[in-house]
């Protein structure tokens, strides 16, 4: 395995054009991953300074390739967001230090320019088809004649490239990252900047900031043509990572996606609440993979029982499966079919309850 301060040192032969200084010496190595034979880091500048160093972070993921050892490399640029103001560390907590601590509405200056709405498709649970729905819902609300896009935030396992089958680094142009587009919807995704490997050891704030600047940074719409409908895949879970990310990214609401058995609806459970903490409206629990195997009608209990609307169910079919695989979504490649009908009926549902 590559040394560490070799890595270090090799990225101090790289100079930030601000400090003159090394990018190590300058702070600007953040998250260093270095394991078996890859290295990456965030490199984090401050807001408005991205396509400066565009050039900077090609610099350093050649200066990372040339380490002996090394064959997978990847830097990610990330701006800062306003600067935090950091807590004074005293024995005991103040309220105010508590209250601080309390999670808080969304921070509305990180909304995205040209983007009407902003939608999170979260799951309490992994696995459970979150961005099979976030797709083929996605290509639904298309459907509609909306114009949509997908940011895959899901740091620890992104699969907008794979479902859609995009690849390749998004192209900066005038600044902002241009989204990739395909099936109708435009895509931005954490796997095109970086190895997944490498945003699955991202903390709560690092994965936030690579999210912010996606959300941000990409030319989701033009002030003649905005976006209607930007749809996120957030992480599975409702651990920190989630909580920072919701907490950061301007929500205008949320769809629950969930399995049948008990113990996926539990965590859905535990989802809404998260959203309900930080004023984030759900707007409805879809029950996927909905049948034989798992059974069917707890999702639309789950919804009654916590007051909000259901949007639908989704069988399980491994037409589904082959279509994530293949690169294409059903929605898309099969518009006419029983999914399609389903993922219509749950986009119809939707822009209901958005009043769209
Ligand atoms: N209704 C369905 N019928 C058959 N297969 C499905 C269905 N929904 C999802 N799948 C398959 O299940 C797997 C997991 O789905 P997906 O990746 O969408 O879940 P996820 O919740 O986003 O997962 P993760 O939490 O790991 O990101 C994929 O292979 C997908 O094709």
């Amino acid at each position: 395995m590559p040394d560490r301060s070799a890595v270090l040192a090799a990225l101090d032969a790289v100079f930030d054009p601000k400090s003159g200084q090394g990018l190590a010496a300058a702070g600007l190595v953040q998250g260093l991953v270095v394991s078996e034979d890859r290295a990456g880091f965030v490199l984090e500048v401050a807001a408005g300074d991205t396509a400066r160093y565009a050039p900077v972070r090609d610099a350093a993921e050649a200066a990372l390739k040339a380490i002996p050892g090394i064959a997978r490399v990847s830097v990610v640029l990330t701006a800062e967001t306003a600067p935090a103001a950091k807590p004074a560390r005293t024995a005991s907590l103040s309220p105010q230090a508590v209250d601080q601590t309390r999670p808080k509405a969304p921070v509305p200056t990180d909304r995205p320019a040209h983007v009407r709405r902003v939608l999170a498709i979260a799951s309490g649970k992994g696995g459970v088809g979150k961005s099979t729905v976030s797709v083929n819902l996605a290509a639904a609300l298309a459907a509609r004649g909306l114009s949509v896009g997908i940011l895959d935030a899901d740091v620890y396992g992104p699969s907008l490239p794979t479902m859609t089958g995009v690849s390749g680094k998004p192209e900066y142009r005038d600044g902002m990252m241009q989204p990739h587009l395909a099936h109708g919807l435009k895509l931005m995704s954490v796997g095109l900047l970086t190895a997944a490997s490498d945003a699955m050891v991202w903390r709560g704030p690092m994965a936030s900031q690579a999210i912010t600047q996606m959300l941000t940074q990409t030319r989701w719409g033009t002030e003649d043509q905005p976006l209607d409908i930007l749809v996120v895949d957030l992480p599975p879970g409702t651990g920190d990572v989630q909580l920072t990310l919701i907490q950061k990214t301007p929500l205008d609401g949320a769809v629950i996606v969930s399995t049948p058995q008990e113990v996926a609806l539990a965590d859905a459970r535990r989802a809404h609440a998260l959203f309900q903490k930080v004023g984030v409206p759900t707007l409805g629990l879809v029950e996927n993979m909905s049948g034989d195997v798992f059974g069917r009608g707890g999702g639309a209990a789950e919804a009654e029982r916590l007051g909000v609307p259901f949007l639908g169910d989704l069988p399980l079919v491994a037409a589904l499966r082959h279509a994530g695989d293949a690169g294409a979504p059903l929605v898309a490649s099969n518009p006419d079919g029983d999914i399609a009908r389903r993922f219509a009926v749950v986009a119809a549902r939707m822009a209901d309850v958005l009043g769209i």
